[in-house]
């Protein structure tokens, strides 16, 4: 047997440790050698009867909570075991660890909170943040997905509690793109919160202030960048939920220096536009052809606008001519160019000259679009008027709701099938359950950046980017299109099915990883079979052996 793990751990340190702990499947050459003996029941387990238990407890579960904290409490007791569960059961587990019930866990993680997990800085730290990378357990970290906690999900400033996010987006990373567990670190920056509930929350666990901005919180941010990088200099930074404030200034202050990404702003934008690639296969037309209005006009908004606007480019439009079939309303109506406060620029390239509509429905109505996405975290806000009068607009009208957590989503899957008379192309942020409209079962899938991520994430660490180029969002859209199939289609499926996620990644992953080395930014040998070499990379969910048997 090969592969045998070496650790010093011995006896009930090696049960506390989630990375190296068997539990019940210690053999008993492992514990006789590695003194476990007497500190396990009697008989071996198999690797099969730990799934089975585990998935047995949470099943008596009804609350998914619940079963986000009994699952919570196996990825801190054994890793493999959790990420065999997950891996197994993803469309039954990913709704738990990912969106919708992290944003229930965000919202009560003070109170739910058993085991710490990750890096936490705040801005107490400042001057000593390099001590606090130092305390860091992992030997290497390849990924790191960070946030400040002010946007998570469509829930707002959630401040520390937040850290439920970057923990579940890398439990994503690892269950869906093979990414080393020991190799993933999730960081929460505190800089306080806003949120006066919070605040006046006696379990709340986080620093007790209105939240610091500005200089001294660029200079914070900027003081983690440079210690983690000092300490794992190909580290790859995933920006997470931060606040559109501060979304695109680190984007543009880190994008061209670290290998980064903000996942709200360009991970989403690659997922968008796949789904809109797939509606244009069902629809037989082309995305230049389309006019697109968004309800929101934040990060993700913004991201899939310019997305969009690329590959509309690539089809032979000018960019003025794509800017020109993308419109943006957002809390202040329709984006124009009339507005007195100053528009960002990422709104600015999309704002029309004038405002015609001051709803939502009217600007449907007056702008008559082909899609509208919905990524503004008004739950309910396409409704049945808007639905009806794109379905009156358009044969099939394109419906993205993709606000999170559910309670957030425009719409649901069975409104958006319903009021455009089965009729529409739908897809959404957080999950919903298959519709029957008039005799036909539509299968809703996900708009959700964690299509992409994984695989975009695996691609810049398995090549050691220096950087990570806007371009391969694209590129990880167009993998994902054409995975769809025709049956998906069929179903009004504009995604693949989610068992297929450690493929995809695979296949993103490899993509990506090409897109790198092409571009002189990888800081290894391009592998003869890039693919191959990929998969290899991937880490599975197995216990490892400590003992020769
Ligand atoms: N499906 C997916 O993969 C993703 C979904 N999202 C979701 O998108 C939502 C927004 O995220 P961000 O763009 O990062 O937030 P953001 O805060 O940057 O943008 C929110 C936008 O919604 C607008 N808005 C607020 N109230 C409105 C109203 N009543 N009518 C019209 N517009 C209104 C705001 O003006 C702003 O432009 C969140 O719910 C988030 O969960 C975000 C990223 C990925
Ligand atoms: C999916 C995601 O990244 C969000 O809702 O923020
Ligand atoms: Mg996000």
């Amino acid at each position: 047997m090969t592969d045998i793990k070496d650790t010093t751990l011995r006896g009930v340190n090696l049960l506390r440790n989630p990375w190296f702990n068997k539990s019940s499947a210690f053999t008993e050459k492992e514990r006789d050698e590695l003194g476990l003996r007497g500190l396990l029941p009697p008989r071996v387990s198999t690797f099969d009867e730990q799934v089975t238990r585990l998935k047995g407890i949470i099943d008596t579960y009804e609350k998914p909570i619940n079963k986000y904290i009994v699952l919570e409490g196996a990825h801190n007791s054994d890793e493999c075991l959790y990420f065999e569960l997950l891996v197994r059961y993803i469309d039954q587990f990913l709704p738990i660890v990912y969106t919708p019930t992290v944003g229930q866990a965000c919202l009560q993680y003070s109170h739910i909170f058993r085991y710490a997990r990750g890096l936490y800085v705040s801005s107490e730290d400042k001057g000593r943040v390099r001590q606090l990378v130092a305390n860091v357990p992992h030997k290497d970290v390849d990924i790191i997905v960070v946030t400040d906690g002010q946007r998570i999900l469509g829930l707002g400033d959630l401040g520390v509690n937040g850290m439920g996010i970057p923990v579940g987006k890398l439990a994503l990373y690892t269950a869906c793109a093979g990414v080393n567990p020991q190799k993933t670190l999730p960081v929460c920056i505190d800089v306080g919160t806003n949120n006066e509930e919070l605040l006046n929350d006696p379990l709340y666990m986080g620093l007790r202030q209105k939240r610091i901005t500005g200089p001294e919180y660029d200079a914070l941010i900027a003081e983690f960048v440079d210690a983690v990088r000092e300490r794992w200099p190909n580290v790859v930074i995933q920006f997470e939920d931060f606040h559109n404030s501060h979304a695109y200034d680190l984007l543009d202050q880190y994008k061209d220096k670290v290998p980064c990404f903000n996942d709200d702003i360009q991970g989403t934008a690659s997922v968008v536009v796949t789904g809109m690639f797939s509606a244009m296969r069902a629809l037989k037309q082309q995305l230049k052809d389309q006019k697109v209005l968004f309800l929101g006009a934040g990060s993700a908004a913004t991201g899939i606008a310019h997305l969009i606007a690329d590959a509309m480019v690539e089809e032979g439009l000018t960019r003025e001519e794509a800017l020109a079939r993308i419109k943006l309303f957002d809390s202040k109506g329709l984006v124009t160019k009339k507005r007195t406060a100053p528009l960002t620029p990422a709104k600015m390239p999309f704002a029309a000259e004038d405002a015609p509509a001051e709803t939502f429905l009217e600007a449907i109505r007056e702008i008559k679009p082909t899609a509208i996405i919905g990524v503004s975290a008004q739950g309910g806000a396409f409704t049945k008027e808007c639905l009806e009068e794109m379905a009156k607009i358009n044969e099939r009208p394109i419906i993205f709701a993709l606000s999170n957590p559910t309670s957030k989503a425009e719409c649901t899957a069975e409104e958006a099938y319903t009021y455009t008379d089965g009729r529409c192309l739908f897809a959404c942020g957080s999950p919903f359950k298959p519709v029957e409209y008039k005799g036909k079962t539509f299968v809703p899938r996900q708009g959700n950046n964690h299509y992409v991520f994984p695989g975009i994430g695996l691609g810049a660490i398995f090549s050691r980017a220096k950087l990570i180029p806007n371009e391969v969002f694209l590129v990880a859209a167009k993998v994902l299109a054409d995975m769809v199939k025709p049956e998906d289609l069929e179903r009004g499926s504009l995604y693949p099915a989610l068992s297929e996620v450690r493929e995809i990644s695979a296949e993103i992953g490899a993509a990506v990883a090409g897109y790198i080395f092409d571009k002189n930014l990888a800081e290894i040998e391009k592998p003869a079979d890039l693919k191959k070499a990929v998969k290899d990379a991937m880490w599975d969910p197995k216990h490892a052996h400590f003992i020769q048997e």
